[in-house]
């Protein structure tokens, strides 16, 4: 759906020429959900405008919804839907009015039944008549959803869906694109600051640091890749008897760290589902009591920690 090969761009501005994206390359697959992540700063929103004909490209290629970027953007542009961060609708036109607007742009053919199919799905039946000025922020989010949508693309692009609204809003957002997918196969690119966010919609994620494609893969593997999963067991017989698991423990193939702090066994093993049945017996046959244990993952900011140095949150470097 996506295909992009050295994609640059440069700013030039008064104090000197801005290296916003320095040749990234994209791959992303038909029925996709991807999320592109980064700090501020980083490039995600100058990327995301490339992809969508906004901004011309300094350097690079791409095929974006089988058009090439440079060759045919109007070709693009009618097979990708965009959503972009502060939503395209006016508050004073009703939600009905909007979507039908933008059925007539496109020549939507059938568009009456194309809304009241949209509206079904995204939750927004009987709002049809109210200003979009007066729905509440999810009310209208899952509005510029639906006009995204409605000239039905293969590819949408999302510039950070849920920035903004509470947490249930948020939750339900991202159960309406994981149900769009399902129904209609539609390849779904959004931009996010949200770890949860990435973590629980995305298939597949790509991380974005001064420009440049810094880690990419799936939730799972990018945590397991970087960081781990990290085991904590606490033997019944305090820690004498932590230290003598860690004696059990430490030279097993799928144990990669072991640290006996306080009461406390701490392990990092590659993969934690198949490593914990497997430890727990090996305690038990060496007659250690477990009193209590826990399996957890590395979250994706450990995983943006590792890769770039520093942390999401962080404002980014000079
Ligand atoms: N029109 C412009 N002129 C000059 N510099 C720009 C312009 N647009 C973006 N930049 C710079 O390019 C870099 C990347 O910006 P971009 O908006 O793509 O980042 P982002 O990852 O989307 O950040 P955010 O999460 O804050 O939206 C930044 O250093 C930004 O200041």
């Amino acid at each position: 759906m996506i295909e992009a090969r050295g994609l640059a761009r440069t700013f030039t501005t008064k104090h000197g020429t801005v290296e916003a994206v320095r040749g990234v390359d994209l791959d992303v697959g038909q029925g996709e959900i991807v999320g592109f992540l980064g700090p501020n700063g980083a490039g995600k929103s100058t990327t995301l405008r490339m992809l969508t004909t906004l901004l011309a490209p300094t350097a690079g290629t791409a095929t974006v919804a089988g058009r090439d970027l440079r060759a045919d953007p109007a070709g693009v542009r009618r097979r990708i839907g965009y959503v972009g961060q502060s939503g395209g609708t006016d508050p004073t036109v009703p939600a009905g009015e909007e979507l039908r607007l933008q059925a007539d742009l496109y020549g939507v053919p059938g568009a009456a039944g194309r809304i009241a199919d949209l509206c079904a799905r995204l939750d927004l039946e009987g709002l049809e008549r109210r200003p979009a000025g007066s729905l509440s922020g999810g009310q209208r989010r899952r509005l510029d959803i639906a006009l995204g949508l409605v000239h039905r693309p293969p590819l949408l692009f999302l510039d950070e869906p849920t920035t903004g609204l509470d947490p249930q809003s948020r939750g339900n957002l991202w159960d309406h694109i994981q149900r769009m997918r399902g129904e209609d196969g539609t390849t779904v690119f959004l931009t996010t600051h949200y770890l949860d966010e990435a973590d629980a919609l995305c298939d597949r994620i790509l991380i974005i640091d001064h420009g440049r494609i810094v880690a990419e893969g799936t939730p799972a593997e990018l945590k397991r890749r970087v960081s781990g999963d990290v085991i904590t067991f606490e033997p019944a017989g305090g820690e004498a008897e932590a230290v003598r698991a860690r004696q059990v423990l430490a030279d097993r193939t799928e144990v990669r760290e072991a640290r006996a702090a306080g009461p406390l066994l701490r392990l990092t093993v590659e993969d934690g589902d198949k490593a914990l049945m497997e430890l727990v017996r090996a305690l038990d046959a060496a007659g250690v009591e477990v009193a209590s244990m826990r399996l957890a993952r590395p979250t994706l900011d450990d995983v943006f920690l590792t890769v770039t140095g520093r942390s999401l949150r962080d404002e980014p470097a000079a």
